[in-house]
Order: structure tokens, then sequence, then C-alpha cells
């Protein structure tokens, strides 16, 4: 009823297609994929279900994380999504909180403390807040409802580690659903990892451009798209809000300062923009306060903008999806609008991309861009060259230049490479990476037999030796400390047997003779074998004659057997030493070192001492490494792997910074980012899961390309010393080796340079304080607030500005510029660091991992949080008119939801990514389930 009449209240007066078909099929349980046009409502289609869900579980206690997280690709977005969430969840008494980047964690930290029902987020800032305060800020526990909006997107380049890496954390038997207007047919499979038997609900068509929406393609030269643009702004703008979209924010800039001349009010945004700034220009667009506004692609997803009339592509998008979704910000919710975009000449090569759009809605293609590509195409013939279709998924990914495309590429191969995603053309890169690890840990393996004196050392390398190895009875006779423990142990053994055998002591055996000897100290004589042992002997000859087996030998045999496996050590040794300093951090800290141990229940120590590059151990003395051991081999591999994983994540997420590094990046001065002496990146730059204050190096020689070895990585820089930096204030850490002690179990006692980042609090004298405050001032002294507004001011007094604009200049005269960066310069490469970001923060909750650092009833408080099934006679009547037979259906009937293909039609050769399509859940029981059934408890 609540919801009822907040629908009555916002005029939602009858549902969507895609509400009435995917709220039923959300409700019935079951995982579902939802695919319809722009500004059709799916935001509306996996609310509703999701207030019916979270009102039947039982009501969150005290530290308890959400029931529900909505996962989004933009912060926008992320807003967006929440305010459409309020106007259901006030009424209901349910909590919302909004977690996103690029705005004060703190606050974030607050309402999630005081408890939410609901999460709605973008990723990176979602891994922060399940890390942050070891975990006590929010937590997946009690997570039973996942949405993934514009899911494509989130599994596009940049976003998908991040996101498996929260979804891995969620319950298996979670509901999750996924909604976008576009879904290319590979992102789909990527996507239904982490699906299980989900339905799919299409609308139309599977990535079209809403029919309300009138496309204009013009083919026009570079020096004439202004004026163009004047006349289209001189027939639309009276009529709504108009979007302007760009390449670059430079030229968003640039376009707003030409606009503002030709006296059209504006706004711009784009990536480069402080996120305070970000969330007040799309409020402002939203309330109709400016109407013009110009943007980069992060505006072409999801926003909502009621009377938004016209979308103006004055850069070409140079991917298909781009161009749906940029459309599609016009002519929502049944209304009309109007797309017009520029192509010029040189830009051709999207021009494909445009007409199948056109064609797939049903718009005609002009012709002189039918003939533009028509001669394209043809050259292309004559060259011998191909034509791809330039999907924004097809391994380009998301472009912004040249350059930057490129540096997309090398950065989506590197995660695939860490997720184990191999496409023909990357599979070196993650081949590479696999092995260079392996074969710097210079594993050496062995299995300590502690079962009797003489057990061996199976798999033994040079080194190893000594105690376990059995070097014959004879060396058993000097008994040493290692083995006097094994001899007690056999001796044990063998009066257990002669027990059994009720034996005297003249019965003893060869064994426990020998036994006796070397306990005795002595060397060991000839034994004296009694006439029952002579008569045991025979009886055993005769039995394997007749081929039997008495029933005590076996029953002994088990035992022994048994006896045997329990003392039996699994050891494994891999050398960390000459990895980079962060990784090595990765894998030594305490809290890996717990975790990990934990996680595979394998001890794990650090021995040997760490030595320089170049440097190499002297005789007795062994590089850093890492000692599994357990008595099950299975642990020692699972610690293993953990321990390949952080490592492997760590090389990748410093591979992507010399990517980021490649090209022009501007660090906090403004200035091109420093390299340090040694050639590296300055660890803490851009990095934003470590906390000291951001060094600053000398400029680097010209960037070196990409390379995807480790070896840069981790070997000396041979390069010239580069000239001092203006800025530089804080030298690099020495790298002085350390020693480790021969064994220290979960707390390694590292000396500074070899401790991870966060453990050094000290501060640099001198060095910048935050914000690029200088050194010794401090917001109260009066320099500025956080947000770059003077003490005093408020944002009410209009001095709303960003750091770095000019007081009393507005947002619109272009200077909003981020902290330390010059007006004009692109922001696009520190953002694909931090995108790069998740790859290093969010390893830090395996499931398990995370469910066992809980209180011990975990299990049993999870088989209580069974997440129970929304009844589709919640639904509200309103939507199920236009679907009248959903209460009594199993499955919702109309013929335009298809049932995604189960594992067996996929096996069978439904889905040509078959081993991506089954998915890494097995079994699921919702998705079997009826409609009115519940989900079993998860144990
Ligand atoms: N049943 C309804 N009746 C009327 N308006 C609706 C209904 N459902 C949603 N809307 C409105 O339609 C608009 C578009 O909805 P929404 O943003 O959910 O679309 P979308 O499909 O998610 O679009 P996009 O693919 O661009 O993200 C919103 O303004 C929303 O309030």
């Amino acid at each position: 009823m609540k919801v009822l009449n907040a629908l009555k209240k916002h005029n939602y007066e009858k549902p969507t297609p895609i509400q009435a078909q995917a709220i039923p099929a959300i409700m019935s349980g079951r995982d579902l994929i939802g695919i319809a046009k722009t500004g059709s409502g799916k935001t509306i289609a996996f609310l509703l279900p999701m207030f019916r869900h979270i009102l039947d579980q039982r009501p969150l206690e005290e530290g308890e994380g959400p029931n529900a997280v909505i996962m989004t690709p933009t912060r926008e977005l992320a807003l967006q999504i929440t305010k459409e969430c309020k106007k259901f969840s006030k009424p209901l008494g349910l909590r919302v909180v909004c977690v996103y980047g690029g705005t004060g964690i703190s606050e974030q930290i607050a309402e999630l403390k005081r408890g939410a029902e609901i999460i709605v987020c973008t990723p990176g800032r979602m891994i922060d807040m399940l890390g942050a305060n070891s975990g006590r800020v929010t937590n997946l526990r009690r997570v039973t409802y996942v949405v993934v909006d514009e899911a494509d997107r989130m599994f596009d380049m940049g976003f998908e580690p991040q996101v498996m890496r929260i979804v891995e954390n969620v319950r298996p038997d979670r509901q999750t659903v996924m909604f976008s207007a576009t879904f290319p047919r590979a992102m789909e499979a990527l996507a239904r990892r982490i699906l299980s038997k989900p339905m799919e609900v299409q609308v139309g068509g599977r990535s079209v451009v809403c029919s309300d929406v009138e496309q204009h393609v013009i083919v026009i030269e570079e020096d004439k798209k202004f004026l163009k643009l004047l006349e289209i702004l001189g027939h639309y703008q009276e009529k709504g809000s108009v979007i302007i979209f760009v390449d670059k924010q430079e030229h968003a800039d640039a376009l707003l300062k030409d606009l503002m001349k030709a006296s059209y009010p504006c706004m711009s945004l784009h990536g480069g923009i402080d996120q305070y700034d970000r969330d007040s220009i799309i409020n402002d667009f939203k309330n109709g306060a400016c109407r013009l506004m110009v943007a980069t692609s992060v505006a072409a997803r999801g926003l909502d903008v009621k009377q938004l009339i016209l979308v103006v592509n004055y850069s070409c998008p140079n991917h298909y999806e781009d161009y749906v979704h940029r459309a599609g910000r016009t002519g929502r919710a049944g209304n009309k609008g109007y797309a017009y975009t520029f192509i010029t000449e040189e830009q051709v090569r999207y021009a494909g991309d445009i007409i199948k759009a056109l064609e797939l809605s049903g718009s005609s293609v002009p012709p002189e861009l039918e003939q533009l590509w028509g001669t394209f195409k043809e050259q292309q013939k004559a060259e011998g060259k191909s034509i791809k279709s330039s999907s924004g998924f097809s391994g380009k990914g998301f472009k912004f230049d040249e350059t930057e495309h490129a540096l997309a590429n090398e950065r989506k191969k590197l995660q695939k490479a860490a997720l184990g995603l191999h496409d023909s053309d990357d599979e070196d890169t993650a081949l590479d990476i696999d092995e260079q690890i392996e074969s710097m840990f210079n594993s050496k393996k062995r299995v300590k037999d502690l079962s009797a004196p003489g057990g061996t050392g199976a798999g033994a390398t040079p080194g190893f030796t000594g105690a376990t190895s059995a070097a014959g009875l004879a060396g058993l006779a000097i008994p040493s400390a290692g083995n006097i423990q094994k001899l007690e142990i056999a001796k044990k053994l063998a009066l257990k047997i002669n027990a059994q055998k009720n034996l005297g002591a003249e019965a003893q055996d060869v064994m426990q003779q020998a036994t006796n000897a070397i306990m005795r100290g002595g060397t060991m004589i000839a034994p004296s074998v009694s006439a029952k042992t002579i008569a045991e002997q025979l009886a055993e000859k005769i039995n394997a004659k007749l081929n039997y087996t008495p029933v005590e030998k076996l029953e002994e045999e088990r035992q022994a057997a048994e006896q045997a496996e329990s003392i039996k050590r699994y050891e494994e040794e891999l050398e960390i030493n000459d990895f980079p300093q962060t990784a090595r951090w990765k894998v030594t800290s305490k809290e890996a070192l717990q975790r990990i141990g934990e996680y595979s229940e394998a001890a794990i120590t650090i021995r040997g001492t760490y030595f320089p590059p170049g440097k190499e151990p002297k005789e007795g003395e062994r590089k850093i490494y890492l000692a599994i051991e357990s008595a099950n081999e299975l642990a020692v591999q699972k610690a293993k792997a953990e321990i390949t994983r952080l490592i492997k994540e760590e090389l990748i997420r410093l591979m992507l910074r010399q990517v980021g590094s490649s090209s022009n990046e501007y660090c906090m001065s403004g200035k091109p980012l420093c390299l340090a002496e040694d050639g590296r990146r300055p660890v803490a730059h851009f990095d934003l899961c470590s906390t000291p204050a951001n060094k600053f190096y000398p400029p680097s020689p010209p960037t070196a390309p990409l390379q995807t070895s480790l070896s840069h990585l981790t070997a000396p820089s041979q390069g010239p010393k580069p000239a001092p930096c203006q800025r530089q204030v804080a030298p690099a850490p020495p790298r002085v080796p350390q020693r480790v002690p021969a064994r220290v179990s979960s707390r390694p006692s590292l000396k500074a340079s070899d401790k991870p980042e966060d453990s050094k609090k000290k501060k640099v004298p001198g060095r910048s304080g935050k914000r690029g405050r200088p050194a010794g001032t401090t917001k109260s002294a009066g320099y500025r607030t956080s947000s770059g507004r003077p003490l005093g001011t408020t944002r009410a007094a209009g001095f709303k500005t960003s750091p770095g604009r000019p007081l009393g200049t507005t947002k619109a005269a272009g200077y909003k510029v981020s902290p330390g960066r010059p007006p004009g310069s692109i922001k696009a490469l520190s953002r694909l660091s931090k995108l790069a970001y998740g790859a290093c923060t969010g390893a830090a909750f395996p499931y398990s991992a995370m469910h066992k650092a809980g209180d011990a009833n975990t299990k049993e408080q999870q088989a209580n949080e069974t997440p129970k099934m929304a009844l589709a006679s919640s639904v509200p009547q309103f939507l199920v008119s236009g679907f009248p037979s959903a209460r009594n259906q199993k499955t919702p009937p109309p013929s335009s939801i298809t049932t995604a293909a189960p594992s067996s039609m996929v096996s069978s050769g439904a889905c040509s990514q078959p081993d991506l399509c089954q998915g890494d859940r097995q079994s699921d029981s919702v998705g079997a389930l009826p409609l009115h059934g519940s989900v079993p408890p998860y144990s």
C-alpha cells in the first residue's frame, strides 16, 4: 500500500513494458538479465522487487551490513538511483546510503555505521568501505539482493575486477539482477559468471536507439561545426534542455567558452571536475537552473533529465553503445526527443556504427553518410583491410583518443590476465605473468614423512635433507635433536603393534630392535630373530600363496596408514625477494599472513634475508622467502594460490600504473608525472591504497613504452639520473638490505623499507599538507576549507568554487580545474590509474576468510538469514494489470521473455562460450523454485 501510494504520488500510472515483465520475474526469486531501451523505466523494475525482498528479511541488527547492494558505473547515476530509491524507501522505513568516490568518505562512513538496508554504490568506493576500519564500517554478510545497473559497462574495462570482488564476497545463493539498454553478447557471457540460471527479459531490440528519439546525422567539416551548432540551438534551446557531447575534457572546456561568448549560458561536465561541482552541475541541469550542458561520455549513461529535448554529438561517438546511450538521454519515458550527430570525413570509420544504429531503429540513413561510408569501405577493400564494427566491447574499450585507446587496450588485457580470462591476442600477457611469477618463486617442495624413523623426504631438494631424510640406519646411530622426536614416534608405533599382537619383548621385530639401539645412542647390532617371528613370517608366506589376508592385518594396515598420513608434513618455499617492494608487502604484512593462514589452514612464515637487486646471498644465507607448511597438501596449494594471486594483482596494478605513466600524466604540482630516481613511479602517487602524503620526485626522462614483462618492475633502472624537481621534498626511500628473523610467524619484523606503506606514519618535514595546503598550515589557519572555499565563507554566500578556481569566477567561465592541474589539461590518465586501484584493494576479503573472521555463529546466522522470496501477491495491482496472469504462473508467460539457456543447452552448443555461460555456481535452488517457494538456507 505504501509503495502504491508512492507510485501514485510520483505519477507512475501504469508499468512500462520492462517493468511489467521484469518485476514479477524478479519477485519469483530468479536471477535476471533485463534489456530495454533507454528511458524505459528499468530503475523502478529492479527497485520495487528489492523493497519487497528486503521487507521479507529480519530487521538489521547493530553492526550488520545492508540487505541489498546496487552497483552503477558512474557517481551521477549512483546519486540518481539513490534519489529514485528514496521516493519509496522513506515511506517503507528503509534506509539508503549512496557510496561513491570523489567526495568525503567520513560522511558516508558515518551513514553506514548508523545502518542501511540499501547501498547504492560505485564499486571502487564500496571496496574502500568494506575494507575501512578493519571491516567494521559495513559488510556483505546480510546481502541477498544484488543489482548491477548498466551491466555491460560494469563488465567492460575498468569495473569488472571490482564488481567481481564484491559479488564473490556475497553469499552464493543471493539473487542477482542486471539491467542495461545495450548488452553485447560477449559482455553478457562475462556477466553470466555471477548469475545463476538467469531469465532474460528483453523488450524491443537488444541495443537499439529508442524510437522516441528522432535521429539526424550531418556530415560536416570541422570548422563549420560550431555555426551549425548555434543554428540547431537556436531552434531547440527554448523548447527544453540540451546536452552537447564532446570527446575530450579540454574540448568540453573550449566549447563551453565559445558558447559563453555566443551568449549561451552553459556548464560543462567531465571527469576532470571536482566531484562536489559535478554533483551541483547535475543538480542545476536537472532542475532547469541551467539548460545547456557540454559533457563527455561520463554523462552518456543513465542520466535522466525530464525536460531534455536535444542531444548533440558534437564529436562523433567512437563506438556503437556510446551512440545508443548518448542519444538515449532524450526521448525518455514516452517523451519526444531529438539527436543530432556531427561526423567529419576524418571520422568516417565511425560511420558504420551510426548507419547500423539508424537502420536498427528504423530511421532513414542520409545519402551523404551512406556515400561516405561506401567510399571508405571500397578504399579499405582495395587496401586489403577488413572493416570491423567499433563496438565498445570488442576489445576496444571506452576510447577518448587514440593514445588513451591504446592504453585502455593494455589495461583491458592486464585485467583479463588478472581474472584468468584470455583472448587469443592477449594470451601471452596472462601466461607471461603467471610463468614469470612461478619462475621467480623458484619454488621448492618437499613432503616430510614423520611416520617412521626411516621416513623419506619425498621430493626433497638440496638443502632440505637432514633430519627427515633417512640416511640409512647407520646415519641414525647418532640421534640428533631432530630425529629423537621422530624415533620416539616410531617407538610408540612399534609398541602399539606389539601390544596388539600381544608379543613379548623377545618378539620385537627388526625395526623395534633398531629403534632401541638408536635410542640407546649406540650403533645397531645384528637383530636377534625369535622363533615366534620366524613362525609369523612363515604364516605370512602361506597366506600370500593362498591370497588370504588375515582380518587383524587389514585393520593393522589401516591404522598404520592413518597414522602415517597424520604425521606427513607438506612444505613449499616461495622466494619473494625479487618481486617489487609493494608486492612483497602485500604478502608479508601481518594481516595478509593471518588471512592467508586462516583461509588455507596452512602455516606461513617469512624466512631468509632481503637482498637488493645486484646483491647475491653468501653461503649459508638465503634470499627472503615464504615457507608454507601443513599436514594437508591441499592447504599448501591453497596458500600458494592466494599468495600468487596477491602478487599477481599487485604486479598488474604496477603495470597499469606504467600504462598510465606512458603518456602525459600530471602530478599534483601540475607538472608531468615524475619518476623516482630508479626510474620507477613513486609508490604513493595516485595510489589510493597507501596513506602517506604524496611524494614528489624529479621529472622523468622520456617515458618508456609499456612493458608487460615483470623485469622492468624488478630490475634496477639503468637510465640517467633526472634533474632535480622543484617540488621535490621527500627523497625516495632508501633500499637497504634487511634481515628477517629465521622464523617469524604472524608478526614479521621487517625493516622500514620493507614495511607496508600504511604502517609508516612519519611526516616528512616540509611536505605539503592535504589538498595542496602549504606545510604547516591547517584548515583552521584560514587557508581554506576542504572544498577550496575560503574559511568562513559558505556555499550559499556564492563562493561555491572548485579548488583552484579563482574566487568570484563562475563555473561557466571555464576555470573549473582540479587542484594543481593546469586549466585545459586532461586528467583521463589519472582516472585510469584510479580505475586500476580496484585491482589493489579488493583482495582484502576473500569470501571464506570474511565469514570465518566473523563470530563463531556465522554459519548458523547465515542459515537463519535465508533470503525469503518476495511474494507475487505483493506486486502492486497496477503493475499486474498489464500482466494479468503473473500471480498464478510459475514463470512469466509473455513470449518476449526469453529464458536464458540452461547449462545443458550451453554445453550442447547454444552458446559460443560455454565455459563462461555456465557460471561459477553449479547448482542454484533459487532458479528451480516455484513462484511461492522459499530459498533453502545457506550453509
Ligand atoms: N511506470 C512509469 N510511468 C511513468 N514514468 C516512469 C515509469 N517508470 C519510470 N518512469 C520514469 O521514466 C524515466 C526513465 O526511467 P529510468 O531512468 O529508470 O530509465 P532507464 O531505462 O533506466 O534508462 P537508461 O537506460 O537511460 O538508464 C524516469 O524519469 C522515471 O521516473
